[in-house]
């Protein structure tokens, strides 16, 4: 049976959308059932609008199914992209990851394999905590973390963040690209592996 994955994604202004849709890509190439899954917009529908950049990523993604707790309890492993706020995940991830108590407690989380990415405006304005923190969540559900190492030569080339892929706005270039289908790749692989 092919592996499950949901690549769950939050983002404002683009950077993480487009990390997610290379994966996804890169996942389905790779064997998997993917579904894309994006994280429930939770800012003041004024604050939104108030910025044509955001305003604008919320139209481009209005199609792509809002995340659900059974996006999370069907799949056998997550791809997740998020912003990094503050140095940690962007809170309409965590609002998303909040909803999930009831699945945790069935032990429906529980064996899946994990990947995160991430951008930051600065490289050294907190996309390893960012990253780490998603991790933290994981290890809660009893998931099996899967990071890129330095498991490919393209992580010599794309920053080198060990944790997972991680860029600036606007640097998701042709070796980021892929960087990010390698990691996406090697989850699906291990997802198979496992054979949940
Ligand atoms: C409230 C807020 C907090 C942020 N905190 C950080 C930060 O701690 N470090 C940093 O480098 N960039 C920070 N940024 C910039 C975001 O990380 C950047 O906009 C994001 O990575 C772009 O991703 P997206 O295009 O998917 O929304 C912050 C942005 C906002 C709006």
């Amino acid at each position: 049976m092919a592996p499950k994955i949901t690549v769950l994604f939050y983002s404002t202004y683009g950077t993480n959308h487009g990390v997610a849709l290379e994966a996804a890509r890169a996942a389905e190439a790779a064997g998997a059932e993917v579904r894309l899954r994006r994280c429930q917009e939770t800012a003041p529908a004024d604050v939104v609008d108030g910025q044509e950049a955001w305003r604008d990523q919320l139209e481009k993604t209005k199609d792509i199914p809002e995340a659900k707790p059974d996006d999370m309890e069907w799949a056998d492993g997550y791809f997740i992209s998020v912003p990094t706020r503050f140095g940690v995940p962007a809170s309409q991830f965590r609002a998303f990851i909040d909803t999930l108590g009831p699945s945790w407690q069935s032990g429906a989380l529980a064996n899946k394999v994990v990947t995160a990415t991430t951008s930051a405006q600065n490289p050294h304005g907190g996309q390893e905590t960012t990253i780490q923190s998603v991790y933290v969540t994981a290890m809660h559900w009893g998931a099996i973390i899967v990071p890129p190492g330095y498991a490919d030569p393209v992580k010599f080339e794309d920053g080198g963040n060990p944790y997972g892929y991680s860029c600036t706005p606007g640097e998701l270039d042709e070796t980021g690209k892929k960087s990010v289908a390698f990691q996406a790749k090697r989850l699906v692989e291990y997802a198979g592996k496992l054979g949940n």
